[in-house]
């Protein structure tokens, strides 16, 4: 061993740090450990090392340069062999299935698509909000359903209806048990350490985690399959909608059963991935503005300048809008949407100022440390969007914005962050210009003070809380309603 192993919690013998390691908001015991140990911590469980990096340089040093080594996913044996989720992009291993799958995305989401999606993008903010006014306290779900409605149509030609949608419900209850079933504290399961134990019979004790797998294999696969079979269908049929899937499928020289595989997976995985990130990101926006109705009306105040009480944003508005761009940016600061990032897994034994990082370690981008870092920014724990209104070198400005971070890293970053970057940002900024959020009331008028919890293991979704969401003015409610008319 070339060197000492990185610091961290004393461990108990053969377990490890087991106990150590908790499902609900690890982020924050990860971060603890920071503050005792520095920004390279090392735990394990059961000898499985898990490797925590918890400053900018760290995460540049090791998973940004030194990406052709730390850009491999672990091959979890009840997360991919057990429960079916090995062909999923986010845990696909490092290498030509990889690749692959990584250029298909490219092609969906590449920053020179994004723009043919802007239309789609502004029709689906639109009808968004006419939901959030007709029944505001469902906000999670009319976010799920814009968020998985504009993946399922640019990728699947599918347009959702309802809440209920059969393939939003699907999605809702497979990225459940992925995130908080699966993937709980840390996504390691006693199977992982000792793979004899798949051999196990299913009435032996101890071994209900194999039902447990083989109902989640077979939801996962209903997942992966139903949207997929809907476009072959619907383009055998020749009723289908032009999609990103179809206009693949329709060169019929490309389709191999190896493509097919990767269309397949690759589009389940875009699906997948957009629904609870968006929740997190926009649940996080409606808090901030409840919380900080000075924000707020600063918002409204330099949007109505901008666009006028006649129409409603479009993205030519954005260069003229900085301190929404700068309530965006504030928002997946302060947010955090997956503080751990997802775990990457070393390919060789590497040695990093002095410490040794065995092979085979799950690398841990710790991204709520580092937003929450008080020298790069002060009173962290505050949202301030006028943060970045100040005027700073581009060196420094790369190293404040949370988009250095908070979409991962190295090769395995976010491929979504390009959609994201349109998307969200017309979603924020239409609800600034239509809406009024406030506090709940109470029956004697009193404001409520909204009740935040996170429970979720991978992403920091806060749980709904209450608060006032209202349209602005009869003004705004014609324009919405002109939007859909000229739709129709
Ligand atoms: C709304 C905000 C979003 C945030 C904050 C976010 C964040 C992340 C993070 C932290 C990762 C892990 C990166 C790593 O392993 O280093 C990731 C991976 C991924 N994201 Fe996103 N994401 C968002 C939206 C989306 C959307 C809309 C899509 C697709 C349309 C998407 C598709 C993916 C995929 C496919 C991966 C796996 C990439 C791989 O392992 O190679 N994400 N995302």
């Amino acid at each position: 061993q070339a060197g000492p192993l990185p610091p961290g919690p004393t461990p108990v013998p053969i377990l490890g740090n087991v106990r150590d390691l908790t499902a609900k908001e690890l982020w924050l015991a990860a971060t603890k450990w920071a503050k005792q140990f520095g920004d390279v911590v090392h735990v394990h469980i059961v000898g499985q090392g898990l490797v925590f990096l918890n400053s900018p340089e760290a995460t540049m040093d090791l998973l940004d340069r030194k990406g052709s080594i730390y850009g491999d996913k672990p091959a979890l044996v009840m997360a991919g062999e057990l429960c079916g989720c090995e062909t999923m992009v986010a845990f696909t291993r490092y290498g030509d299935e990889s690749r692959r799958q990584r250029r298909l995305l490219n092609q969906a989401f590449g920053v020179q698509v994004i723009p043919s999606y802007h239309p789609l993008i502004a029709t689906e903010t639109h009808s968004f909000i006419q939901r959030l006014v007709a029944d505001p306290s469902n906000y999670i779900d009319h976010t799920r359903r814009y968020a998985g409605g504009l993946t399922l149509s640019v990728i699947y030609g599918y347009e959702a209806v309802g809440n209920n949608d059969k393939f939003l419900s699907l999605g809702e209850e497979c990225v459940d048990i992925l995130s908080n079933k699966i993937a709980s504290g840390g996504g390691i399961w006693p199977v992982d350490i000792f793979p004899s134990l798949k051999h196990l019979p299913t009435w032996a004790p101890g071994s209900g985690f194999l039902i447990k797998a083989a109902e989640w294999k077979a939801k996962m696969e209903e997942f992966v399959d139903q949207p997929y079979n809907f476009v072959k269908a619907s383009l055998t049929a020749g009723t289908h909608v032009p999609s990103f899937c179809s206009m693949l499928l329709e060169d019929k020289e490309k389709c191999s059963p190896q493509f097919e595989f990767d269309l397949k997976h690759t589009a389940n995985s875009m699906y997948s991935a957009s629904m609870d990130t968006t929740i997190t990101v926009f649940c996080h926006f409606l808090l901030a503005m409840v919380l900080h109705p000075e924000a707020l009306a600063k918002a409204q105040k330099e949007v109505d300048s901008v666009v006028g009480p006649d129409r409603l944003p479009t993205f030519s508005d954005r260069p003229s809008l900085p301190f929404v761009e700068a309530i965006f940016s504030e928002t997946l600061r302060w947010g955090v949407p997956v503080p751990l990032s997802l775990p990457h897994r070393l390919m060789e034994d590497d040695v990093y100022r002095g410490m040794f990082i065995p092979k085979g370690s799950l690398i841990f981008g710790n991204i709520w440390a580092i937003t929450r870092d008080e020298t790069l920014f002060p009173n962290a724990s505050a949202f301030l969007p006028e943060r970045y209104m100040e005027k700073v070198d581009p060196a420094l400005a790369k190293k404040r914005d949370p988009r250095s971070y908070v979409f991962g890293f190295g090769r395995r970053r976010c491929p979504g962050v390009n959609l994201v970057e349109s998307s969200v940002w017309l979603m924020i900024t239409t609800v600034l210009a239509t809406l009024n959020i406030s506090k709940a009331k109470d029956d004697f008028g009193n404001p409520i003070e909204p009740k935040i919890d996170f429970n979720n293991a991978v992403f920091r979704i806060p749980d709904k809380f209450q608060c006032d969401i209202r349209p602005r003015s009869e003004q705004a409610l014609k324009v919405l309603r002109q939007a859909e008319a000229a739709r129709s």
